[in-house]
């Protein structure tokens, strides 16, 4: 039975999916027309001269500041990217890769290894997953700086563990107060039944409470009253008192549980929260339970010695004043956390709504929501299966062979398993939608119990167990983590308790039907050649709970998809390699390119010449830029590089920039896309990040909100960064033409916005090439080509019709040499 934490879901934003388009096949002619980027209409002069460029320090080799010329990083925010108002140029960047710059360029530059590189200058690119575990670790790290969550996480861990301490001892004190072996059983029957009662009586009641109370003072009466049933069942020490103390305990605790969930969110950003939860989930499930395990075995140690000088004390009794203490700690550390308390200590008013009419709706909401649904059927089925495995599993480990000790590490290898499948689920299958991981998991871990019920051996039972623990992890994670996103906070609370009875009620009907099952079906052998197979019950039994996990994982599939035309196997496929442009060609779509750099860096100039080479071969291939890709960009975009723009707040700045990008969007970006053409941008995302970010100091987040709300997910397959030292690429654009609004900033700023450029770009290694925009224009585009041919290669991607073909022999002629080395694609 779980304890208080089992459901420590909370609400997280959705990590970020493969975008999609969001139109059907290619119905749109081909295209061949390029809106190609004009320095000319930039908004009258009027700013700063280009003189007063204060000295720049020195970069470094390819452009990268030194460290000592790094301003103090702030904080560390939980994505890695400096935080709002931090200089970017102090954002490590060991992983990054800069193409270097010529020999010429490079005289006198620091040696590689000032940069925290290693010494002998070669630059380990981190591979994908490295990035991705070492971030999640940053995004704990990040979470647990913020005071109040580091606080409720201590005393929410503390509970936890006192409570499966509590669970062992109270499951021997149960046996211990009983004679008889079928007594005993009956006994941790009993016990189990009336941990789980409450939820299926009350759960959905609390759930409608959960918003009316303030939390604080629900958490806090929640843990004192705890306190004292947890203390009073080895100072009352009877068989009848440890039940109605522990349905009790069940029943206070479905109170507790929807206080704390709806508390955790108010605490932390939206993008914390699923870092919050894994953080959460991994405690509860993977650390205390192993706490609990070694310390009831110190205690019981400990306990007989005491017994013989204290005759009533014994390791139950010490356990279980031990796991009250914890309660009593845990409610005065919310006490002193007011932030809890929530809405209704804020003085916002509850809604009238009749108590009956609010149950009724969360079942209703349940009932006929499709995803909320297949959450639901997923979870019950899937925990109906846990019920079987746990019923059966004395049985399955003495049938390999272990007795006791076999049934101790089977217990532990579930444990080893979750926790995996939590903490490194998210970030294996990052790409891949929530609502199909779920389903795909729950399938999963069916697939590992169904061939767990022919194992005859312990080590690969073992493994096997670590399997279905891993799946069922991830499905876990997912399913309270679409839980938490999908539901309104509104309906949140009734929803999540209405989970929770569903899920003891399974866990119930699994334990209380199984062992007849097991009973009746017996044990036979069958004969499979010259082996003689072991038919038992408890492996029947287990082999029917794979099926049916199975089956559930298929059903909530179905419920839940979201109707796209990607097949399942190639879509987890190339989530699990992180595949984007095959999850685009997937979804039938064009190839996206970005270039992304600082002012002057050259960005015009080379997605000109990548779009020439393109259409030279033969490809449907488009520029296009932000701002100003659109008729009504074009506007936004003389307002905010108008230098009398000056009393333009940031903010408004930043939606500016986001209404620019939503109508590119709109209007050429997807569209193009779905006609399977190859777009290239001049700027997308990155550009606001970096300037409205970190320049503007704006938090990174809301940045990254309203650009995602923009985008709708829009991705580019490949980002080209042109890494340029300000100064130089300030210098080059003023000698093109009077600086603009943005040009006109500081140094400083400039300086910000090229680390956060940096910083993007080595969080995806493999969505970037970094190249040093110093390089001559002819280096950069054969460097460019080659990159972009290796995307390309093989993609059913638009073709331009013959007659609109340039043939190679004039081309030279017509348009721009491409010099270097030039790759033929083959589209
Ligand atoms: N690799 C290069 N080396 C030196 N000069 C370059 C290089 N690439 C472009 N330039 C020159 O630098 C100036 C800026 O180039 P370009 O307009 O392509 O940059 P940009 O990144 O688009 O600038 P902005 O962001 O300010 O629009 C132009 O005068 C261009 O000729
Ligand atoms: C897309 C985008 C751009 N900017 C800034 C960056 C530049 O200073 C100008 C655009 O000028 P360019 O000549 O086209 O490079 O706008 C920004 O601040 N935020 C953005 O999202």
């Amino acid at each position: 039975m779980p304890p208080d934490g089992w459901n420590g879901a909370i609400p997280s934003s959705r990590p970020g999916t493969v975008a999609e388009p969001s139109h059907g096949p290619d119905t749109t002619p081909p295209r061949g027309v390029s809106i190609s980027s004009d320095p000319t209409d930039r908004p009258p002069s009027g700013g700063p001269s280009a003189d007063g460029v204060p000295a720049a320090p020195d970069p470094g080799p390819g452009g990268v500041p030194s460290a000592a010329d790094q301003p103090p990083v702030a904080a560390e925010p939980a994505d890695g990217l400096p935080p709002a108002g931090a200089d970017g140029a102090g954002v490590p960047l060991a992983g990054l890769h800069v193409e270097e710059a010529p020999a010429a360029d490079r005289s006198g530059a620091q040696p590689a290894g000032d940069q925290g590189e290693p010494a002998d200058g070669h630059h380990d690119e981190p591979d994908d997953h490295h990035a991705a575990g070492v971030s999640l670790v940053a995004k704990v790290r990040a979470v647990l700086r913020v005071r109040d969550f580091r606080k409720l996480w201590l005393s929410m861990s503390l509970s936890s563990f006192g409570d499966w301490l509590g669970l062992l001892a109270i499951t021997a004190t149960a046996t211990s107060l009983v004679d008889g072996f079928a007594g005993q059983n009956y006994a941790l029957g009993a016990v189990l039944l009336f941990r789980l009662l409450p939820a299926i009586l009350l759960g959905p009641l609390a759930g409608a409470f959960a918003d009316r109370f303030d939390r604080r003072k629900t958490m806090v009466v929640s843990d004192v009253l705890r306190f004292a049933l947890f203390a009073s069942i080895p100072i009352v020490d009877e068989l009848v008192w440890l039940f109605v103390a522990q349905f009790l305990i069940e029943a206070i605790s479905l109170f507790w549980i929807p206080a704390k969930e709806a508390a955790v969110p108010n605490m932390l950003r939206k993008d914390q929260l699923e870092p919050a939860n894994q953080l959460s989930l991994v405690t509860t499930y993977g650390f205390t339970p192993v706490l609990a395990a070694l310390v009831f075995a110190v205690l019981t140690t400990v306990g007989d010695r005491l017994g013989t000088t204290v005759p009533s004390l014994d390791e139950s009794k010490l356990s279980l004043y031990l796991n009250a203490l914890t309660f009593l700690v845990a409610a005065v550390v919310i006490w002193n956390l007011p932030s809890i308390s929530g809405r209704r200590a804020a003085g916002t008013q509850v809604t009238g709504e009749s108590f009956l009419h609010s149950l009724r709706a969360g079942f209703s909401f349940a009932g006929h929501t499709p995803l909320v649904r297949g959450l639901v059927v997923g979870i019950t089925g899937a925990f109906v299966a846990a019920g079987v495995v746990i019923a059966t599993g004395q049985a399955f480990a003495s049938s390999v062979g272990g007795g006791e000790a076999a049934y101790g590490l089977l217990f532990g290898a579930v444990f080893i398993g979750l926790g995996l499948g939590i903490s490194l689920g998210p970030s294996i299958a990052r790409d891949l939608s929530r609502e199909r991981l779920f389903g795909v998991a729950i399938v999963g871990a069916g697939v590992g119990v169904g061939l767990l019920a022919w194992t005859f051996t312990l080590w690969i039972a073992l493994l096997l167990v670590v399997v279905m623990g891993f799946f069922a992890g991830i499905a876990y994670l997912a399913g309270f983590t679409l839980l938490g996103t999908e539901v309104d906070d509104a309906l949140r609370g009734r929803t999540f308790a209405l989970v929770q009875s569903l899920v003891r009620a399974s866990l119930i009907v699994s334990l209380a039907v199984v062992p007849f099952g097991v009973g009746l079906l017996g044990r036979t052998s069958v004969d499979v050649g010259s082996v003689e197979l072991a038919v038992t019950g408890e492996r029947v039994m287990l082999f029917v709970a794979g099926l049916l996990a199975v089956a559930v994982g298929v059903l909530a599939y179905r419920q839940m998809d979201d109707g796209r035309p990607v097949p399942l196997v190639a879509d987890v496929v190339t989530a699990l390699r992180r595949d984007t442009t095959a999850r685009r060609r997937l979804a039938g779509g064009g190839v996206f390119i970005a270039f992304e750099g600082g002012e002057g860096a050259g960005k015009s100039t080379q997605t000109r010449r990548l779009q020439e080479w393109l259409t030279e071969e033969g490809l449907v291939a488009r520029t296009t830029r932000e701002p100003g890709g659109t008729p009504l960009g074009a506007k936004i975009r003389a307002i905010v590089l108008d230098p009398a723009s000056a009393g333009l707040s940031p903010r408004s700045e930043a939606l500016l920039y986001a209404a620019d990008r939503a109508q590119h969007v709109h209007d050429v970006l997807r569209p193009a896309l779905d006609a399977g053409e190859v777009v290239i941008t001049d700027r997308f995302v990155d550009s606001s990040l970096a300037y409205q970010g970190a320049g503007r100091t704006i938090p990174m987040d809301d940045v990254r909100s309203i650009s995602r709300w923009a985008t709708q997910g829009l991705q580019p397959d490949l980002t080209v960064l042109l890494d340029l030292p300000p100064e130089v690429g300030l210098a080059r654009a003023r000698g093109r033409a009077a600086a603009d609004r943005l040009e006109s900033e500081s140094l400083e700023f400039h300086q910000r916005v090229r680390g956060t450029f940096r910083a993007l770009a080595e969080a995806q290694p493999d969505r970037y090439l970094v190249l040093d925009a110093r390089r001559s224009p002819d280096e950069l585009a054969a460097a460019i080509r080659t990159r972009v041919s290796d995307l390309l290669q093989g993609l059913p991607l638009q073709q331009l019709p013959q007659h609109a073909r340039v043939p190679r022999t004039r081309r030279h002629g017509d348009h721009v040499v491409q010099t270097g080395s030039t790759p033929q694609l083959h589209p």
